[in-house]
């Protein structure tokens, strides 16, 4: 293929699209009633299991999937990626979020030069700051050691790290380390969301790390520059050096900012923000409340997907099926949307996780070369954990819209329960509900089953389910940082796999821009409106009599303002 031909111009492709007829016609009933399907529609990695023959799929459509990834190129693509090409061509960047979790002694090139030691000297930087940290050697501006942390940081340089967090927090063993310490996020430029991360917190013990790739995004440094506010209205100024620090790539700006250089922990441009989560972004606060050694479980996990990526064959490679599935669901099937359900409440930050590394990375409207695609790309993330999600939108998901399903089950839960007399075990109780949900999305139930249980005659139309609704399920063994890490990884590489496919940049984000470039338009309004009576001038109708309305109450602030709560 040339490389500015689009892969929808492919024999391949068209292949597939001729095949979407026959699928059509068949329902999911009766595919799986093919036990020897089903038994090949599975595959398996250090006991995580993938089976897929819920998919809209039969072993022809795997086939053709396969020689797609062919056309695409998806070998080369992938291998290109782990050599440190600058795939991201964009940016002119390579995309090595591989080499954060590769082990000491790999070789992985960007511009020549191999990262893995540079990578190496800062976990290991990370290692001895969350040592003495977490002895309490490192003590704040009174004398006290610090046991809470505000980690300040947007988009990437958040939900990576809170969705680690959060899976970790119920882990026993993950826990055990963080007795007595708090981890909390500031995201949001809202200033509800500054009171929310301090509430109950004393400056006195509590470290704030500034997360961001460029420095430069104005709610984290906004954010930043409250939290430094209030530090130093209750400590004094000399108390930023012991109670800030930051993550970064521009330690240029960190300086700036006043934080201590030997208190910043570098990472690269060859690390995407929405990959940046087994950076420095994710490692430091992490191991600020678990500790290193737990943080390098959750690394090794990621490491094990990257080399089963790597290494193993496509049709049992579980992140190039999980992405050409998703490829055939959208670009074939046409279903526009993907529900993400764990069936772990640890898992709760994985969804919100997931939107942004998919919908940032594949929401693209022209391919790789700047060619507009005839084509959708990306799909709609969302999800809930199960059972939550049960008893919220999935009588849209039974009955309404299709839309693919990814069931994620863990067998041994991080927090068994069981009480005596009861029927099953808490955990077999949610797990019911993850066996259950894919049958009866798959199978429905018919107007015929409806008669033989003599429901009412005006009640069949809206009791029949007419199934053939396409999932998948992914069983995980058990939930710890290692796992934790696995399932990272394998969406990572999915979701590449998907762009790599469709032929975009999955690792640049110039969508994003537009809007930050109308704020500080904005911005410049409110200033000049609150602080010199200015007019509100240059925008439409619309947005102009808005922000009247918002100013009418004029009553600029003249001094520094902090939460009360
Ligand atoms: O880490 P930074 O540079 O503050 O950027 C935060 C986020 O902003 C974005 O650039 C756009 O939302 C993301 O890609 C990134 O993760």
């Amino acid at each position: 293929m040339a490389s500015s031909a689009l892969i929808c111009d492919t024999e391949q492709w068209k292949a597939l699209q001729a095949h979407v007829g026959a699928i059509q016609k068949t329902h999911l009933r009766d595919l799986m009633a093919d036990a020897d399907r089903c038994k090949a529609m599975t595959a398996e990695f250090e006991g995580i299991f993938l089976d897929y023959s819920r998919q809209q799929a039969t072993r022809e459509t795997i086939e053709k999937l396969l020689k797609l990834a062919e056309a695409a190129k998806l070998k080369e693509k992938i291998e290109k990626m782990f050599k440190g090409e600058k795939i991201n061509s964009t940016e002119n960047r390579s995309v090595l979020h591989v080499a954060l979790r590769a082990p000491r002694d790999a070789v992985i090139n960007s511009d020549g030069v191999n990262v893995v030691p540079e990578v190496w000297s800062v976990k290991d930087k990370i290692k001895q700051f969350s040592e003495t940290f977490r002895s309490g050697s490192w003590v704040g501006a009174t004398g006290k050691a610090l046991t809470n942390v505000v980690s300040v940081g947007i988009g990437g340089s958040f939900l990576g790290p809170l969705f680690v967090h959060t899976a970790l927090q119920t882990d026993p063993e993950a826990a055990e380390c963080a007795k007595g310490r708090q981890l909390r996020f500031l995201a949001n430029v809202d200033p509800v969301d500054v009171a929310r991360s301090i509430k109950d917190l004393d400056p006195e013990t509590t470290l704030v790390v500034v997360v961001s790739k460029t420095f430069t995004t104005a709610e984290t440094m906004l954010n930043a520059r409250t939290l430094k506010e209030w530090i130093i209205s209750s400590l004094g100024p000399q108390a930023v050096s012991k109670h800030m620090i930051a993550v970064s790539t521009n330690l240029k700006l960190v300086k700036e900012f006043g934080i201590d250089p030997n208190n910043a922990f570098a990472f690269w441009d060859w690390v995407g923000g929405r990959y940046s989560v087994c950076s420095a972004v994710g490692v430091l606060p992490l191991s600020l409340q678990y500790g290193f050694p737990i943080v390098q479980k959750f690394l090794e996990g990621a490491s094990s997907i990257d080399n089963h990526f790597h290494s193993s064959s496509f049709d049992k490679n579980i992140p190039v099926l999980l992405g050409l599935l998703s490829v055939w669901n959208v670009s074939f099937l046409g279903y526009p949307a993907r529900a993400i359900l764990p069936y772990s409440q640890a898992l709760e930050k994985l969804a919100p996780h997931i939107q942004q590394l998919s919908m940032e990375s594949n929401g693209k409207g022209v391919s790789i070369d700047g060619v507009q695609l005839p084509f959708e790309t990306g799909e709609i993330d969302f999800g809930e954990p199960g059972t939550n999600g049960q008893h919220s939108f999935y009588q849209l998901i039974h009955q309404g819209r299709v839309i693919p399903c990814d069931f994620i089950g863990i067998v041994k839960s991080q927090q068994p329960v069981y009480l005596k007399g009861e029927t099953v075990s808490n955990h077999d109780e949610l797990m019911s509900n993850f066996f259950a949900q894919p049958d009866a999305l798959a199978y429905g139930k018919t107007p015929e089953q409806l008669h033989s249980e003599k429901v009412p005659e005006h009640l069949i139309p809206h009791k029949t389910f007419k199934g053939n609704r396409p999932s998948l399920s992914l069983l995980l063994p058990q939930l710890s940082a290692y796992e934790i890490g696995q399932l990272l990884s394998i969406y990572e590489h999915r979701i590449a796999v998907q762009g790599f496919i469709w032929g975009i940049n999955s690792f640049d984000q110039w969508g994003v821009e537009l809007g930050k470039s109308l704020a500080s338009q904005v911005r410049k309004q409110l200033h000049g409106s609150r602080m010199e009576g200015k007019p509100v001038e240059g925008f439409n109708h619309s947005t102009s009599s808005l922000l009247a309305r918002y100013l009418a109450p004029s009553t600029p602030f003249d001094s520094t303002v902090l939460p009360k709560v």
